[in-house]
């Protein structure tokens, strides 16, 4: 996609398993834009994953390097940036990532992304006895931060990634931020 600002920067945030870092990979392919995924910045800066960081180190020292991490990236030439479903905890994170990209609210249902994550063992705010009471609570206290943070919403439960990534597509002509094919 030719023309585009280069100072254009979309972030995506929600719920662990929302699909941030699917729909934001496959956003970035298509607008042919650098794709970063905090975590994985985190990751490739800690040399262990972050389930191991959290073991070791804790939650809050986490949430520090995470609040570095946001703070440089949010600051990258045109690119995807793909957040940790709690980057929005931090004040300083909701600021930057909004007054700094156009960002989008992957929203789905506690239910939904239970589903979907049943089986996997990365993320370590769910390794707990009741999965799904953890994600209805992680709703109730972020899904405020979210829609603060966000420029706009879309709905994740039924579309598919492919259907989500022209959505946003859509969504960037309409408000300007894309030039219309
Ligand atoms: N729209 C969608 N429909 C079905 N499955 C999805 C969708 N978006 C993501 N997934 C799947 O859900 C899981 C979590 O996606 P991921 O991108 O890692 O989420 P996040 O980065 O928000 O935690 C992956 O297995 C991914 O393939
Ligand atoms: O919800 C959270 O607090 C977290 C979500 C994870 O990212 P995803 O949202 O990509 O799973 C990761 O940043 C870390 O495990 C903490
Ligand atoms: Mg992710």
């Amino acid at each position: 996609m030719d023309g585009l600002n280069s100072e254009l920067r979309i972030s995506f945030v929600g719920l662990p398993g929302s699909g941030k870092t699917t729909v934001g990979r496959q956003l970035a392919r298509r607008l042919r834009l650098p794709f970063v995924d905090s975590d994985q910045a985190i990751e490739a800066r800690l040399g262990c994953s972050i389930r191991e960081f959290f073991d070791r180190e804790g939650e809050a020292r986490f949430r520090d390097i995470e609040e570095e991490v946001i703070e440089t990236l949010t600051q990258d030439p045109a690119c995807v940036i793909s957040t940790g479903g709690g980057a929005v905890l931090r004040q300083g994170n909701r600021a930057h990532l909004h007054g700094r990209s156009h960002v989008v609210y992957l929203k789905s249902t506690p239910e939904e992304l239970f589903r979907r994550l049943r089986h996997d063992v990365s993320r370590p705010l769910l390794q707990v006895a009741d999965p799904l009471a953890r994600m209805r609570e992680l709703f109730t206290i972020r899904d405020p931060l979210y829609r603060e943070t966000a420029h706009f919403t879309l709905e994740t439960g039924r579309p598919s990634v492919a259907t989500l990534v022209n959505m946003v597509v859509m969504q960037l002509e309409l408000s300007g931020h894309l030039p219309t094919c």
